[in-house]
């Protein structure tokens, strides 16, 4: 089941001493079969999982570089039932999660969606705009088919909501690391070493961090208080400088962390 396939990954990471690093890109950008080949390039360089965005309309969590991307795939005709079907057509051992807005799903067919990522091998989704309070109109769904839903924490959260979130979190609870949009960054909110470090003690699933993470410090700096990161926009537009050793070395960093800590 796909959620089992994201839980082992992660253990295996985490039997290794390493970190995790889960990159993101989106699908159709540049067409399909160049997405298969950035998929294939990431699950080379170590990649824990790969976050599999679907192009939508109203992107409203992304900054710009992820907008561009998205548009760059509708270009290209990307639909749900393209990357579905991709998916189902080339299966992989790396855990694919796919991050779409909810409107997408609606549209596609709650069930008919839930049923195809099962036939496509997906591990696990991201529904950033399905907050806590909303998220049974499709929860069930997904957990009678063993796939995970991944939890978004938002640094703004207080408390008691961050103890919910983490208490429902499936896979991985993601770390949102700034208020705003995804986009890389030079710097993090203020108190995130705290708010990393909280959710890592409440969390029965590894914490990852996420939005801005674009250079290996910030990977090493982030993983002392998490098990891992997401990076996306940087992954993206290193893609597009053609700079894949820039990505490895991303990549490598989270793998890094443990030896430097051992120093
Ligand atoms: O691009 P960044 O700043 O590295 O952030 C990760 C982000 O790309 C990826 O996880 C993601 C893409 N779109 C999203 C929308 C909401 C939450 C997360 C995402």
């Amino acid at each position: 089941m796909g959620k089992q396939k994201l839980e082992a990954a992660f253990a295996d990471v985490l039997a290794r001493n390493e970190k995790a690093f889960v990159p993101y890109i989106m699908a159709g950008d540049g067409g399909l079969a160049e997405t298969e080949k950035k998929l294939r390039f990431l699950e080379s360089c170590g990649a824990t999982a790969i976050e599999l965005g679907i192009p939508f309309s109203d992107p409203v969590a992304d900054g710009p570089t992820i907008q561009a991307a998205g548009l760059r795939a509708f270009k290209q005709g990307t639909t749900v039932k393209k990357v579905l079907d991709h998916l189902k057509a080339h299966p992989r051992q790396v855990p694919i999660i796919l991050m779409t807005y909810f409107n997408p799903i609606f549209a596609f067919g709650m069930e008919k969606f839930a049923d195809s990522c099962v036939e496509a091998g997906v591990a696990g989704l991201i529904i950033p705009d399905l907050p806590l309070e909303e998220e049974e109109i499709i929860a069930g769904e997904l957990k009678k088919r063993g796939l995970a839903l991944i939890r978004l924490a938002a640094i703004t959260s207080p408390k008691d909501r961050l103890k919910e979130i983490a208490a429902r979190s499936e896979g991985f609870l993601y770390a949102v690391t700034v208020t705003g949009t995804t986009g890389s960054r030079t710097s993090f909110h203020d108190n995130i070493e705290a708010y990393l470090a909280y959710l890592s003690e409440i969390s029965p699933v590894p914490v990852l961090a996420g939005f801005g993470v674009s250079k290996p410090e910030h990977v090493r700096h982030l993983t002392n208080y998490c098990a891992g990161v997401v990076a996306g926009s940087k992954i993206i537009e290193l893609f597009r400088q053609d700079d894949t050793e820039a990505i490895r070395e991303l990549i490598a960093s989270a793998k890094q962390t443990m030896a430097d800590q051992k120093l």
